[in-house]
């Protein structure tokens, strides 16, 4: 279904750019929001705070109403829990699973989605981390020298795409080529307050720089009016 902003209408496949970060303490919380969100919204994220409230369980619910989900675990564990844990995202029908993008853990994931829709994705340096942080991890390399490694591994341990800032993407999606997938948390519409994030961009310019879609919670989520908000946003990325 086209939806229209302010005259506007939004195609499907631009409504399908933008994930929505369901970061909330409560499963009652979330179906709360995606009640308001109603059909602006087409894609969701399941995160940490949401999946140990119960809410993986929303999922089936999501998919039911013709959602498409994105469970962010970004599972780091002996190959074969992760082989595990991702055959079984893949069974209840997740779209994307993240793991951290080290190469045992993204080829055990990758054996684990085989033969499913399943997209995994591996989160290359978190948003939130600039090269101090990344170095207090013991780290060698700065942010770019990182992740500019990390998806060089994600593309050959044949996992679906990565994780990256949008600062990130356009070096990313070199290394990547046109079929992988490059998706961006670390947005902010302009004048949106920036919290824990270090390395962001706005909507337009994550998906100039080849960002396939972008994770947005906060500055929807928070926002005094969530529907506009997100509006707001697919017709940034409508205009991109
Ligand atoms: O590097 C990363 C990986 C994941 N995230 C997740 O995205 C959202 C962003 O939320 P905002 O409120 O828009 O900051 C959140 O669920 C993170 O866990 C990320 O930000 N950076």
């Amino acid at each position: 279904m086209t939806q229209v902003v302010q005259g506007t209408p939004i195609r499907a496949d631009v409504r399908d750019k933008l994930i929505v970060a369901l970061d909330y303490p409560s499963v009652a919380a979330a179906e709360a929001a995606v009640a308001q969100l109603g059909d602006v919204v087409s894609f969701y994220k399941i995160g940490l705070e949401l999946a140990v409230s119960g809410g993986i369980d929303l999922a089936a619910d999501l998919i039911a109403a013709g959602k498409k989900v994105f469970l962010d675990l970004k599972l780091h564990d002996i190959g074969n829990t992760v082989e595990r844990a991702t055959a079984a995202a893949a069974e209840r029908g997740f779209d994307i699973l993240t793991v951290h993008a080290y190469p045992m853990t993204m080829a055990a994931a990758a054996r684990g989605a085989a033969g499913s829709k399943l997209e995994v994705l591996g989160v290359t340096v978190l948003t939130s981390y600039d090269d101090a942080d990344l170095a207090a991890t013991g780290v060698v390399g700065g942010v770019t020298e990182t992740v500019r490694l990390r998806a060089g591994q994600a593309r050959d341990a044949g996992i679906a795409g990565v994780i990256c800032a949008p600062t990130d993407a356009a070096m990313v999606r070199a290394i990547l080529g046109p079929d992988r997938r490059v998706v961006t948390p670390g947005v902010r519409p302009k004048g949106a307050a920036v919290g824990d994030q270090k390395r962001i961009a706005t909507p337009a310019e994550a998906l100039a720089a080849g960002a396939d879609r972008i994770v947005v919670g906060r500055p929807v989520t928070a926002a005094e009016d969530p529907v506009a908000a997100a509006q707001a946003i697919l017709a940034e990325l409508q205009g991109a």
